[in-house]
């Protein structure tokens, strides 16, 4: 830990904002994911229960509300913020989020801020950043957003991408997907976005059960429970694999995949893109209990590893795992109808899930858009070429976005004669306000349902 001298005074930085600012660092140079850096960070610097808490959320609800905190730090600067050395940046984006969004007492938060960029950058620097939070303290964040946005009448997207921070496009994007009906909801789901989302545990039937699970029952899974804190892994089912870690939302889509109904045979399932492997683990066991079993199928090798460290029960598959295969599921390497049930859990924009991937709004760009589309069509297809005459298969998304789920839902059904769109709502019928976009598809939020927003629709392949 760098220790400065302050006018003769040993200034012993604080480990959690150190943290903190390390992680800021590696999301914004080696383009890391917050929640893969975090960890290694919190053990860096030996932080563990409140000091691990505090560091998470300083560094996480930092990347989140960067657009709000930018617009605030500039109105505070007197030169564009390009113009700042870019780990004085991040140390103000730090600070500010202490001041605005946290209860840090405004000492605290610029003193500690301060500390940092003397030790990190230079005396100077530091004089500036605490000039610069003095300002920022002058007001809070519901002041702020006055002042840093322009009236929502006139410029709503931009209003609520300052209000917010979400990129504008992802703004435009999301009110479409809410439609008419929920045009209303478009500030509590982009408020739910920037929130911490609780831990969701699910116990893999068969193997465990939730009654062994500390927290509450989730409202929906028949299988999750919901924890107040503390370390998922410290739980012994998770530690052996029992159980897991996984969003409710991510659960109902595994059981929707196992309890559509079906005529006939119901033995081979497959989940066509299975990598890291959550939603196979509730599959297979989901599956074992049925005498059925899963194929796990995934394009990239190291990802297919995952699946299969998540898939191992001891030193063998887990009940209800066939084999899992590292294979492109657009040329997948299995005999058309052989499947009766298949998962097409695409590759998308993941702008469902934003508030466990804090710094994917900002990497996201629209023409991502152009490539996944045409992806999740072809994976699509292959996955009705693979199930039987009678079988289903479930298509899904953590995106909510249009293009993503109605659009293609709706061209592959159209271009197909052997395929029929059913109806899911029957299985989502305890889960209010869950109807997608087009009729019998169901849509979830996180806003009104605490999940990822998932899509789901469901297609049977025509006898
Ligand atoms: C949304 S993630 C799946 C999450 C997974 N079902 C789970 O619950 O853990 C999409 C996965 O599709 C994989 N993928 C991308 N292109 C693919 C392709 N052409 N064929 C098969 N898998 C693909 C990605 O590598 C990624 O692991």
């Amino acid at each position: 830990m760098a220790e400065p001298r302050q006018a003769g005074r040993k200034v012993v930085l604080d480990p959690a904002r150190a943290a903190a600012l390390d992680v800021l660092k590696a999301v914004r140079v080696d383009r890391a994911y917050t929640n893969l850096v975090l960890p290694a960070a919190l053990r860096h610097y030996g932080l563990e229960g409140r000091d691990a808490a505090f560091a998470t959320e300083l560094a996480s609800g930092t990347i989140r509300r960067r657009g709000t905190y930018d617009a605030v730090l500039a109105a505070c600067i007197d030169r564009p913020l390009s113009k700042v050395e870019s780990k004085v940046l991040d140390a103000l984006r730090l600070g500010t989020h202490q001041l605005l969004s946290m209860r840090v007492p405004d000492h605290a938060a610029i003193s500690t801020t301060v500390d940092l960029v003397r030790a990190r950058v230079s005396s100077g620097a530091a004089n500036f950043a605490n000039a610069v939070l003095r300002k920022v303290s002058q007001q809070d964040l519901a002041g702020w957003i006055e002042t840093i946005t322009p009236d929502p009448r006139t410029s709503p997207s931009r209003y609520a991408a300052l209000a917010f921070s979400h990129p504008e496009w992802v703004v435009d994007e999301l009110r479409e997907a809410l439609g008419a009906t929920g045009r209303d909801e478009l500030d509590a789901l982009l408020e739910a976005d920037n929130e911490n989302p609780r831990v969701t545990l699910v116990a893999r039937p068969g193997r465990a059960s939730r009654e062994e699970l500390p927290g509450e029952p989730t409202p929906y899974s028949p299988y999750g429970t919901v924890l107040e804190g503390g370390d998922p892994r410290s739980v012994p089912a998770v530690a052996e694999g029992r159980a897991a870690v996984q969003d409710e939302g991510s659960q109902l889509v595994a059981v929707a995949t196992a309890e559509a109904p079906l005529e006939g045979r119901d033995e081979l399932w497959l989940d066509l893109c299975a990598g890291p492997g959550g939603k196979s683990g509730l599959l297979a066991a989901l599956a074992a209990q049925r005498g059925a079993r899963l194929v796990a199928s995934e394009r990239l090798p190291a990802r297919a590893g995952l699946v299969r460290r998540t898939l191992l029960d001891g030193g063998a598959y887990a009940p209800g795992v066939a084999g899992v295969v590292a294979a492109d599921g657009t040329l997948a390497p299995y005999r058309p109808g052989v499947f009766d049930r298949v998962l097409v859990d695409a590759p998308c924009t993941g702008l469902g899930a934003l508030r466990r991937r804090p710094e994917a709004r900002w990497r996201r760009k629209p023409d991502d858009l152009v490539q996944l589309v045409l992806l999740q069509r072809q994976l699509l297809r292959s996955a009705l070429d693979l199930v039987r005459p009678g079988g289903v298969v479930l298509y899904a998304t953590c995106s909510p976005v249009l293009s993503e789920t109605s659009n293609v839902v709706t061209s592959v059904n159209g271009a197909r004669a052997d395929v029929d769109l059913a109806d899911l709502t029957p299985l989502f019928a305890g889960v209010p306000r869950s109807d997608g976009p087009v009729p019998g598809t169901v849509q979830l939020w996180p806003h009104r349902h605490g999940t990822d927003a998932m899509f789901l629709a469901l297609f049977r392949k025509l006898v």
